[in-house]
């Protein structure tokens, strides 16, 4: 029998409007990049993936074209291996101290197997939730994604705002620097998409303002509304233990509040609330030290960071092996990485903290239909083939021309920051 073979290879880098939001490393560019992968078989069934846009990614994703053109998107295994072998593994140490991951060739493995999902679930008629070992759930709850920020709604306006904007869209761009208005800002986002639990993106401020801002929420939605703080790994071990105690029985966790391993060890041990991170357990690599410190109780995994879905499975196993919980970190994305991560997040196990998302930051669409739709915080598992999610071709081509014109070709927080407040500097501990 012949199976048919990827023969086209896509890489498309586009810009997407976002709003000047504040965090550790800096503050946000007008424009989120992010890159979409398409391919397609010899009997033109397409697969689609969105990973985080960055120059170098797109170099080796381009590097890779010439090895995967002509495989059969069923061998997963064989691609992941040639991939290797062309580019060796990365180290836990290469995601570098931003909060985001600096690697590159998780992020195309996650990009090639996503589409390669996507085209299997395709052929076989079935959703890629299916291809993960069956739902778990009809729809994931995902938790609201508070932000500092600066008014302003990105993009061409970019400190500007849209006069004509109401309800969300007019909170998106509104301001929120201090505890009233992160709480205006939280109520807000709940009352558009339903979210039930809260996250609070901090290590802008020093921690008495930031904590003032927790304590502000848990005030205005109550005891039964779970909140967190990720301090993005800028305070210390005294500073994290001191105000974690403060926070004890108000927040559901702590996500990163201090840099490495040992460090959210020595935390974990003095707190009764758990630790979350996306920053010290990162990759399979770090996960033997992970169990012999025990630096965290959650891992916020991230497919696009994991290698993909199908090894983002696999680190739910050594999660249950090793005690650990799994929820979802993101970064600013569109609707083909919010599926890809509805797919995971319905088939895991011991489903117990919503999961990040930037998407109700976002406003630009690249999926046929338009923006995904939230149900009491949660979006229900797309029912249709793969992602069962299509590409709008149109903007595509639109976000693609953004990119061409806004000149960013990968994030960079601090040089923004910079131009805001020259003296700024990235810190890797600050408080
Ligand atoms: O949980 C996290 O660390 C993040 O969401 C990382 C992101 O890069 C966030 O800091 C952002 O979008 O500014
Ligand atoms: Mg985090």
């Amino acid at each position: 029998m012949k199976f048919p073979k990827i023969k086209e290879f896509h890489i498309t880098p586009i810009a997407v409007v976002d709003p000047p939001l504040l965090n550790a490393a800096g503050l946000h560019a007008p424009y989120a990049l992010r890159t979409v992968v398409e391919l397609v078989t010899e009997d033109n069934i397409s697969g689609v993936s969105e990973i985080p846009g960055n120059i170098d990614i797109d170099k080796a994703l381009e590097r890779s074209k010439p090895l995967i053109i002509g495989q059969d998107p069923f061998q997963i295994n064989k691609i992941r291996d040639i991939l290797l072998a062309e580019f060796g593994t990365e180290k836990p140490a290469d995601r570098g101290f931003t909060p985001w991951d600096q690697r590159t060739v998780v992020h195309v493995f996650s990009s090639i197997e996503v589409a390669c999902l996507d085209i299997i679930g395709k052929i076989i008629n079935r959703p890629i939730v299916d291809l993960l070992g069956g739902k778990r759930r009809d729809a994931v709850p995902f938790s609201a994604y508070l932000f500092y920020k600066y008014e302003g709604a990105g993009g061409e306006l970019e400190f500007g705002t849209d006069p004509n904007a109401t309800g969300w869209d007019a909170a998106r761009q509104a301001s929120a620097l201090n505890p009233a208005e992160i709480v205006a800002q939280a109520k807000a986002m709940c009352k558009e998409f339903g979210f039930q639990s809260i996250k609070l993106k901090g290590g802008v401020f020093e921690p008495r303002q930031e904590v003032d801002a927790i304590l502000a929420l848990h005030e205005a939605f109550g005891p039964n509304v779970p909140l967190r703080i990720d301090p993005n790994a800028l305070w210390t071990v005294e500073t994290s233990i001191k105000y974690g105690k403060e926070m004890e029985g108000i927040i559901e966790y702590l996500e990163d509040p201090c840099r490495g391993q040992e460090n959210m060890a020595a935390v974990r041990k003095a707190l009764k609330t758990p630790l979350a991170t996306n920053m010290c357990t990162t990759s399979f690599g770090d996960i033997p030290s992970s169990v012999q410190l025990g630096s965290e109780d959650i891992i916020l995994s991230d497919h696009h960071f994991w290698g993909g879905l199908q090894e983002s499975m696999k680190l739910t196993s050594i999660c249950e092996t090793f005690g650990r919980d799994l929820s979802m970190h993101s970064n600013s994305h569109l609707g083909i990485s919010l599926a890809a991560m509805v797919h995971l997040g319905a088939a895991i196990p011991n489903f117990k903290y919503a999961l990040d998302t930037h998407y109700p930051w976002q406003s630009d669409e690249i999926i046929l239909g338009g923006r995904m739709k939230f149900e009491d915080g949660a979006v229900p598992v797309p029912s249709g083939p793969g992602l069962g999610v299509e590409l709008d071709r149109a903007a595509l081509a639109k976000l693609h021309e953004n990119y061409k014109k806004c000149g960013l070709t990968k994030r960079n927080d601090e040089i923004e920051m910079q131009k805001v407040q020259p003296d700024w500097k990235f810190m890797a501990t600050r408080w």
